[in-house]
């Protein structure tokens, strides 16, 4: 795993998915979507994630990394890879208060190339108190 700095305040590194504070506001889970024959370890360290109870109302960020790459896949391929076809909900502003259903989102990015996450950790601040 490599490590990579993001402007935001202490960031802890654990395991794929970065914690954001200790009572864990967001996670943040970062994919390789070059890695194409990773997919399905992604999905299920990513399934195990999302069944964790005291993750229940957590805001996921889901970035697919490294698309300045060609033959990255997709936005859609990642999503349908990850089997988060269908179970996105929503860019900009989308107000889930009232509702049961954790945010969740997939974003691309390069970070190589600076570009794509600040969209995703703009979604996010939205769902952080
Ligand atoms: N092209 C490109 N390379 C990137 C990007 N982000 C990170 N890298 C490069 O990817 C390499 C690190 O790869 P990672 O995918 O983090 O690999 P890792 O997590 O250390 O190893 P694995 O656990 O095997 O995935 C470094 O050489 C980075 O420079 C990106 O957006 N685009």
């Amino acid at each position: 795993m490599g490590w990579f700095s993001f402007p935001i305040p202490n960031p802890t590194f654990s395991g794929t998915a970065w914690f954001l504070n200790d009572a864990v506001d967001a996670v943040v889970y970062l994919v390789d979507a070059y890695d194409k024959e990773r997919f399905a370890e992604s999905k299920k360290e990513l399934d195990a994630l999302l069944s964790d109870e005291s993750l229940a109302n957590v805001p996921f960020l889901i970035l697919g990394n490294k698309i300045d790459i060609p033959y990255a896949a997709s936005e859609d391929e990642l999503r349908y890879h990850l089997g988060l076809t269908n179970f996105t909900t929503g860019k900009g502003k989308v107000n889930l208060a009232d509702s049961n259903v954790r945010p969740l989102e997939v974003f691309m990015c390069s970070i190589v190339r600076k570009m794509g996450y600040g969209d995703g950790f703009k979604w996010m601040s939205q769902y952080i108190k």
